[in-house]
């Protein structure tokens, strides 16, 4: 006869088996369709690797990518929902282009409490019909011509940027060079954006910075949560969690507080009023614009171009100054096109020279195939969809990844591809590039919609510290350590550069 306490084991055992077995038969969805897979773990599928920090999911990626048909196309597991990860140029090409009908999506959370709700009114987390709405009204405020209008403001930032960098230099051994560029990239969406002075240089806690810092600190508690948020929906709704914290309303109460001034005619040419200026704006569409552009929702834009271009932005510089660091003889080379650039433009840095500047434009390239700070990217399908060549059978609700890293990093297109070499985006290269095997910025009609103004800003800053100081590591021998933060890959103890000043020398 079985005691009491030997029934409970046994009934907890086959509950456990059950559920083991149950997990194997979930996880058996590609197999069952001939479908490579990398090994998987019960009940978590392959979610434990995808969402590593550290290094970052880029590693599994490759691994993904190199031994298990990622190249072409293979399938994953989040918990016990497959999804597709697509590494073949070629498909790729139908996803975020051809068929794009049937990948208007991206995956998005659903929001509960009133202070996420305002992460719902963006652009890059709205689907369907009124995401191409918001696209289609915001996409202007992009336009060279935009851009080229805030150019200004972002040099004031920039000079900032290099006068602070070279006071530090000038007590210090080293420069934490990833900081300041953080400083910069935040002041330049303060002033963009939020059409303030944050002035993070002068003051490190001031308080937009020190609310953008907790903003961004990814702990464990928000990572668990962005876990469940995606991958269980209800469970999040259930417990009513709420994703963002406090410091969400202060960016909200500084973007409404703006938006109220400007409404009194108090024009800066930034972001704030070129929305502004849609919402009010003689076209045909004009009452549509005035719907999907709601007070809140230029709010949660401003909110939005916060989160999309700080850490983005920031990281791209430092991995370009780092490499730059390590090779002295394309700093060089870049130094001196800068020069001749200057010459031919009365002496002066101007927009068109720094567009037109091709190093410089191929140096930013470079780093950013080396060092994608998104490395991968998704789309959801929308209408049934069979992969051209496959039999994949995606159904609306499915997930696609697009390993923007794996393709950057491939040696069948990229040679040697862990070394810098600017020269591959030279324009006498550049016939020798394939297609889609660069996309920092994704591609397709819902690729970075800043991805014009996040160069210039990025232009502006590196041709500014290049003319002003000479850079070097400061510890030659330690390896660059990369982490995935909130989804951003960045240096993992930040980059310590030694400036030299180049007029003092
Ligand atoms: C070097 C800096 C940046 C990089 C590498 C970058 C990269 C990306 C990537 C890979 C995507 C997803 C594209 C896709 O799925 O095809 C994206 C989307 C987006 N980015 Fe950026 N980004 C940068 C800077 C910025 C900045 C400065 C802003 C705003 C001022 C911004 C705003 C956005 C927005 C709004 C989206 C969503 C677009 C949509 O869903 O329609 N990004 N970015």
């Amino acid at each position: 006869m079985l005691g009491g306490v030997s029934v409970c084991v046994l009934v907890v055992a086959l509950v456990a088996a059950a559920a083991y077995l149950y997990s194997r038969w979930r996880h058996n969805y590609w197999a069952a369709r001939g479908i490579n897979t990398p090994p998987t773990l019960p009940f978590l599928g392959h979610i434990h690797k995808m969402m590593n920090m550290e290094p970052g999911r880029f590693l599994f990626d490759y691994e993904v990518y190199s031994k298990y048909g990622g190249s072409n196309y293979c399938g994953l597991y989040e918990f016990h929902k497959p999804t597709v990860f697509v590494g073949n140029t070629e498909l790729m090409k139908h996803i975020f282009v051809k068929d794009f009908d049937h990948f208007t999506d991206r995956r998005t959370f659903e929001f509960y409490s009133e202070r996420d709700k305002l992460i719902s009114e963006m652009l890059s987390v709205k689907n369907g019909k009124e995401w191409k709405v918001l696209r289609s009204i915001m996409s202007p405020i992009f336009s060279s011509g935009k851009i080229k209008s805030m150019f200004s403001l972002v040099t004031q930032v920039a000079d900032t940027l290099v006068t602070y960098s070279l006071e530090q230099a000038s007590k210090q051994p080293h420069v934490e060079i990833k900081d300041n560029f953080g400083r910069f990239t935040m002041d330049t969406i303060a002033t963009c954006a939020f059409g303030i002075n944050c002035n993070s240089f002068a003051n490190k806690n001031a308080e937009f910075a020190k609310n953008a810092d907790d903003f961004f600190t990814y702990g464990p508690l928000k990572t668990f949560k962005m876990i469940i948020a995606l991958s269980f929906p209800k469970i999040f709704k259930i417990f009513n969690f709420s994703f963002n914290g406090p410091e969400l309303d202060f960016f909200k109460n500084v973007a409404d507080q703006t938006l109220s001034i400007r409404k009194t005619g108090n024009k800066r040419g930034d972001f704030l009023d070129l929305l502004l200026e849609e919402r009010t704006s003689d076209n045909k569409e004009n009452s549509t614009n005035k719907q999907a552009l709601s007070d809140r929702s230029i709010v949660s834009q401003s909110i939005l171009f916060l989160v999309a271009g700080y850490d983005t932005t920031a990281s791209t510089l430092s991995f370009c100054s780092y490499e730059l660091a390590k090779n002295p003889r394309e700093q060089q080379r870049l130094r001196n096109e800068l020069i001749d650039v200057m010459k031919e433009n009365n002496g002066e840095l101007t927009y068109q020279g720094i567009m037109e500047a091709k190093l410089l434009n191929a140096c930013l390239n470079e780093s950013l195939r080396m060092y994608p700070p998104l490395s991968t990217t998704e789309r959801v399908c929308v209408k049934p969809y069979q992969l051209p060549g496959t039999n994949i059978h995606l159904k609306p609700g499915d997930i696609v990844q697009l390993p923007i890293w794996c393709v950057q990093h491939d040696p069948k297109y990229w040679p040697e591809p862990d070394t810098f070499r600017p020269d591959r985006f030279m324009p006498e290269n550049k016939n020798q590039i394939h297609s889609y095997t660069h996309m920092p910025f994704g591609m397709g009609p819902r690729n970075c919609i800043a991805m014009r103004f996040a160069l210039m800003e990025a232009k502006v800053a590196l041709a500014k510290m290049v003319l002003a100081a000479e850079m070097s590591l400061a510890n030659k021998d330690e390896e660059l350590k990369l982490v995935t933060g909130g989804g951003v890959m960045r240096p993992k103890n930040g980059i310590k550069l030694i400036l030299r000043p180049i007029n003092q020398q």
